[in-house]
Parts: C-alpha cells; structure tokens; sequence
C-alpha cells in the first residue's frame, strides 16, 4: 500500500497542542513523540481513500513525550503537552509550514482569548474550591439558613400586617385613623421589635456579615421610642405622631425582610434589591425626623409626671428630670441617623457594584 500524508488540524492554549487529523476508521495507530517530534501512521480513510497515512511535526518548543488520542469514526484527535506553559509563535521548528498542515478554526483562539479563557477556568476552579470549602467548614450551614429564613419570614408577615392595617385604616377613617394607630398596632409592633433584637445578635454570633454597631443603633433607636416614649406615656398614645413613626418603619420592613428570605435562598431580585437599598434615602431622615418630634413632644409630659425621674439630696434640686436624658437622646439621634445613613449608603455602593460585575 502507498504511504500517504493526512490532513492535519491544528491549534494551541497556553499548556497544550491540539491536533485534528482527518482520517476515518483509524486502526493501527502508532503514535508518539521522540526527541520532540511527533511520528504519526496509522491505516485509515483518508483524502485519498483506503490507505496507509503517516506525518512528523517537529515542534518550536519542547514539549512533554507522553501523548494523548483519541479516534472517532472520522477523525483522530491528538493532544500534546508543552513543557513549558506559553504560547507559541508557530507549530514547527522550521519556517515553512508543511503543506498537510492548516488551522483548526473549530478550536483556533488568539494569545489573547487563551489567555482570558485560562482566568475564567481558574476563577471557575477558584469559586469551585471556596464553594466546597465552605460546605465542608460548615456543617450547620443549612440549620442557620433555615432559621435565618424563618426569622425573616416571621418579621415580614408581622411588618406586612401592621403596614395593610394601616393602609386599609387610613382609607376607611382617614385622618381619623392617626389617632388610635397604638391601640390597633401596638402589640404586633412590640412582637416585632422584640424579636428584632435577633439583628443584633445574629452578627454577634457570625450569623450574618455585618457591622453590629449598626443593628444595635437601629435596634435600641426604635426601643426606646417604641416602649419608653409610646408604651409608658399613655398621653403620647393617641398622638398622630405614633402613626407616622409605625408607617415609616414598616415601609422599609415589608421590603428588607422579603429580600433576606431571597438572599437565605440564594435568589436575587433586581427590583425588590433595588428597593432594600434605595427607599432608606428618603425614608431614614424621615423616621429620625417623627421620632425626634415623638421625643420632643414627650418632654413636657415627663416634666409634669416625673416618670422615671431620679430623686437627689434637697441640696441638689429635688430629683432629675428624665426629660434632660432624652435631650441627651435626641441629640444623639441624629448621630445615630449620620451613623447609619453612611453604613446604608456604603452598603448600596458594595451592592450595586457587585450587582454589576455580575452582570458583565
Ligand atoms: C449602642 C447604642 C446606641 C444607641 C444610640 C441611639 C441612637 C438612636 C438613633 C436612632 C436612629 C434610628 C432611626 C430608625 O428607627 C428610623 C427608621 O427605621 S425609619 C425607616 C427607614 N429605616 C431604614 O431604612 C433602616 C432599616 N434597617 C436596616 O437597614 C438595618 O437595620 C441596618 C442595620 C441599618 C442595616 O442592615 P445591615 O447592616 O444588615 O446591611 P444589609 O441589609 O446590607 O445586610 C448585610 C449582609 O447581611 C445579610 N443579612 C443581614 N441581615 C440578615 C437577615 N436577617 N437574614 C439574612 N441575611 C441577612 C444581608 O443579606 C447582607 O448579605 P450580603 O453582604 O451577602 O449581601
């Protein structure tokens, strides 16, 4: 039988040489790489029908002996290593390319392309091993989601039903309904902002990737006016004030808490993201702001009932008014409001720009 030379294919990344030879039915094959040149013969179908094919490429660069094939009913491919992992200007050692051999277009990436290929498999090995890892270092990863999920679920349904309450209460009374907000939402929102001491526990304990001083802000702030301004001044009850300060504060809730379920599970959605970041802007001063005129409204009451006063020796005065402790307090609530404005704002920026990587 004559001796014949196959079509030859070819391509390379940064490790390896990919060979595509065009000859189908392959038996017999006999390959290897001696002195860093790859012996190629085999009996095949090939561009001259039934026959014996056989080439030799000497390569640039050395590369490893060890080769790998593999043959299917068309065609054999070849898979070289290099020895040193760069990119080659040309296949063979001598100028001119041999007359069997052409580009693999099917497989053919420039310098460039190779090279943005390798990071995304490298960056694809990296997030792959840090996966595993975490699942590995982590046994109680599932319980802690679940509870986290349950957390957000129970806060949600409880800030959903005081925001429709309120909504359905103002439609059908109107302004009417300002005044006896307390009485209608008071123990929901107790339940609520007890359990939102959770917020600060759960970064303590590493639960969750946040600052605790924030929640703590967050958390105290709304205690105070919640249980020692509204819950122990029953003058304060039936104040309009009460109903702005429940109306801001579930606003934001009926949004975070619905996007931490979605984080528990791994799932993001674009507009409810965009709100948990975004309607803080306006609604944040304006809650500091009906607080603040909760608390200012307060003093004269404390003044006049001496509630929570301190009694001091007659050489002093006859007791310290709680009312000079929450100027105190409303001084510090607006550092609070600086505080956590800049924590939001820094964590939208965090988002969006992660948000966006992704997307590229
Ligand atoms: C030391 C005591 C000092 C006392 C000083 C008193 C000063 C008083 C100042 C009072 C000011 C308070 C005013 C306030 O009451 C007014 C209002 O609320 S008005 C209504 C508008 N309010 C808001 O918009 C604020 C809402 N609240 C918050 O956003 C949070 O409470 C806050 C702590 C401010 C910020 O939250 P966080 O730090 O957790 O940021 P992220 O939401 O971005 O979360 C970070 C990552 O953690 C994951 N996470 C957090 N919590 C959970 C959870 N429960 N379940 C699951 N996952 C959670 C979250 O997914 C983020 O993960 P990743 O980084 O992977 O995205």
């Amino acid at each position: 039988m004559q001796t014949l030379t196959p079509h030859v294919y070819w391509a390379q990344r940064h490790a390896d040489i990919y060979l595509r030879v065009e000859l189908s039915d392959a038996k017999d094959l006999e390959i290897c790489v001696q002195n860093n040149t790859l012996q190629f013969k085999a009996q095949g179908h090939g561009a001259k029908g039934d026959h014996d094919y056989e080439f030799s490429l000497d390569f640039l660069e050395p590369v490893k002996p060890e080769v790998s094939h593999r043959s299917t009913q068309r065609l054999v491919n070849v898979t070289v290593r290099k020895q040193e992992q760069r990119w080659w200007d040309r296949l063979t050692l001598q100028e001119r390319k041999p007359l069997f051999l052409a580009p693999d277009f099917d497989r053919w990436l420039d310098e460039s392309d190779a090279e943005m290929e390798l990071q995304a498999k490298e960056e694809e090995k990296i997030n792959k091993v840090s996966i595993e890892s975490r699942i590995r270092k982590d046994p109680y990863l599932g319980l802690k989601k679940g509870y986290l999920f349950m957390y957000n679920l129970v806060q949600f349904l409880g800030f959903s039903w005081i925001f429709v309450n309120m909504t359905v209460r103002l439609f059908i009374l109107g302004q009417d309904s300002f005044y006896d907000t307390f009485h209608t939402i008071a123990d929901m929102m107790y339940f609520c902002q007890m359990m939102a001491v959770a917020e600060v526990m759960n970064p303590l304990v590493g639960l969750v990737k946040t600052g605790v001083f924030p929640a703590m802000i967050q958390v105290v702030g709304r205690n105070v006016i919640l249980f020692v301004i509204f819950g122990s001044l029953e003058e304060m009850q039936n104040k309009a004030v009460v109903f702005f300060v429940f109306y801001l504060w579930s606003t934001i809730e009926i949004f975070r808490y619905p996007f931490y379920m979605l984080a528990c599970i791994d799932t993001d959605w674009k507009l409810l993201t965009w709100l948990r970041y975004s309607i803080w802007m306006p609604l944040y001063p304006l809650g500091v702001l009906a607080e603040a005129i909760a608390v200012i409204q307060s003093l004269p009451i404390f003044d006049e009932t001496r509630l929570y006063s301190i009694p001091l020796p007659t050489v002093l005065g006859s007791s310290f008014s709680f009312s000079f402790t929450l100027k105190i307090y409303l001084a510090l609530m607006f550092l609070g409001l600086f505080i956590n404005f800049r924590h939001l704002f820094r964590q939208r920026r965090r988002r969006m720009r992660s948000r966006k990587r992704k997307n590229n």
